[in-house]
Parts: C-alpha cells; sequence; structure tokens
C-alpha cells in the first residue's frame, strides 16, 4: 500500500536531517512541508512563539497533548535541560510511530516520553503512572473539541499549579472557541493571544497562553 503522510514526511527526515541535530529535523520537517505537502505540525512561525513562552517558563515538568510527528516535541526539548521530565499523548499508533523515530532521530529519545491513548483516559493517571504532581507547562495540539474539557481535567486532578502555563495551538483554525471564552472569562487564569498564522499558510490562526493563578472560585460575570 503507499506510505501514508507522516511516513513521507519521515522520509524526508531520514535523507535530509543530521542524526543527533534537532534543529536539522525541524528544518527538515518545515522544508517539506513548504515544499511538498502540508501536514499539521506546528510550523516555523507558531514554532518560534512556542520557542519564546517554553524559554520564558523554563518548565521542569512539561505535558503534551497531541504528538502528531514529534515536530513540536522536537522544538520544545531541544531548549530544555536532561532533566526535563516530558510527556507527551498521541492517541493514533501510525502518527505515535512515526514520532517515536522523529523523536530518535534528532536524538532525544531518552528525554521524550510518548504514551498512546486518549487524554481524557490518560491525564488521571498522570500522578500514577509517572509521579508527576504537577505541570510547570503543557501545550495543547490535540483535538480542539477536547481542549475545554482536558483543561478541566487538569484543574480537577490538580495537576496545574499556581504559575503553570497552558498554551494552546489552533485557537483560531480549526478553532476552539468554547476554551477560548473559558479561559479568558475565568478568574482561575489569566490569557493573552499571540496572533500568527496556520502553519505554512497565510490563513489566520494564533496561540492562546493561559496562566494558572490558582484555586480560587468563581467567574467573572
Ligand atoms: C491524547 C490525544 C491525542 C489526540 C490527537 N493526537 N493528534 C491529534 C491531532 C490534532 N491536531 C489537529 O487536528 C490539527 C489540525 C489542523 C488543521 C487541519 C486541517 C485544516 F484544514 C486546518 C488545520 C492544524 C493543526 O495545527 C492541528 O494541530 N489529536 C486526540 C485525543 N487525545
Ligand atoms: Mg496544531
Amino acid at each position: 500500500t503507499r506510505t501514508s503522510r507522516p511516513q513521507r514526511l519521515l522520509q524526508a527526515v531520514c535523507i535530509n536531517a543530521v542524526r543527533g541535530n534537532p534543529d536539522s529535523v525541524i528544518a527538515a520537517i518545515d522544508h517539506f512541508c513548504q515544499n511538498q505537502e502540508w501536514a499539521m505540525n506546528v510550523g516555523d512561525e507558531k514554532g518560534a512563539i512556542l520557542d519564546s513562552v517554553v524559554m520564558e517558563t523554563s518548565p521542569s515538568t512539561v505535558l503534551e497533548l497531541g504528538t502528531y510527528c514529534g515536530y513540536s516535541a522536537v522544538r520544545i526539548m531541544r531548549l530544555l535541560p536532561p532533566a526535563t521530565r516530558f510527556i507527551t499523548l498521541e492517541m493514533n499508533p501510525d502518527y505515535a510511530a512515526v514520532a517515536r523515530q522523529v523523536i530518535q532521530h534528532a536524538g532525544l529519545q531518552d528525554k521524550v516520553c510518548l504514551v498512546e491513548g486518549k487524554s481524557a483516559d490518560l491525564i488521571p493517571k498522570m500522578a500514577d503512572m509517572f509521579g508527576i504532581r504537577t505541570f510547570d507547562f503543557v501545550f495543547f495540539d490535540h483535538w480542539k473539541d477536547c481542549y475545554l474539557p482536558d483543561i478541566r481535567l487538569l484543574e480537577d486532578c490538580g495537576l496545574l499549579d499556581q504559575g503553570s502555563v497552558v498554551l494552546a495551538d489552533n485557537v483560531l483554525c480549526p478553532g476552539a472557541p468554547e476554551y477560548l471564552d473559558y479561559v479568558r472569562s475565568s478568574l482561575r487564569f489569566s490569557s493573552r493571544f499571540y496572533r500568527s498564522h496556520l502553519e505554512y499558510t497565510r490563513v489566520l490562526d494564533g496561540l492562546e497562553r493561559s496562566e494558572y493563578l490558582g484555586h480560587r472560585d468563581a467567574q467573572r460575570d
């Protein structure tokens, strides 16, 4: 059977990227998506915003929802020290298989823990499975209609601490309107929008950065 798009993306990484060099893996994927086939990686424009938010947060525990081919896992982990705990959840086994090889090509396989399954099933097991109490940084890049239930689930499971940062991709395209309303109206979050574009296109998109202010109650009316 024909190869899948993730498999063709992986092939481009194997051919064009230098093993053990995360920046060359990122460049190879961006070149493939700009010149051969569009794919739903966060991309270079939004990726630069992701880099800056990661660096200013300098987290020691990171959760990513939606690994896809591992592009943002490589982007995030190339910036952080080896002691950082990084967990990424992917529910599609074919995506996960490609992501493992992309992450390995970047030489980051020892720093990344990729878990297969649904976010709603795995989030409540984070503490038991990994001995992680709270996440300093969470990157939402999974199903857009899961953003709202999953940020509520993170709160309910006590996985966010005062100062924890949740960065959400695609809040305009494909869009996560209910999620935006929630984080922007909640007294428990301080949110700001980073205007950008859908990866490899001119379509408007952006990232929403929401900082957890602690366990307060009430909504802004
Ligand atoms: C653990 C867990 C993981 C998942 C999960 N794993 N992998 C994903 C993929 C999610 N990503 C997207 O759907 C996505 C789509 C677009 C897009 C597509 C088509 C267009 F025309 C315009 C834009 C652009 C993007 O940047 C995206 O990130 N979900 C789901 C549940 N539980
Ligand atoms: Mg995305």
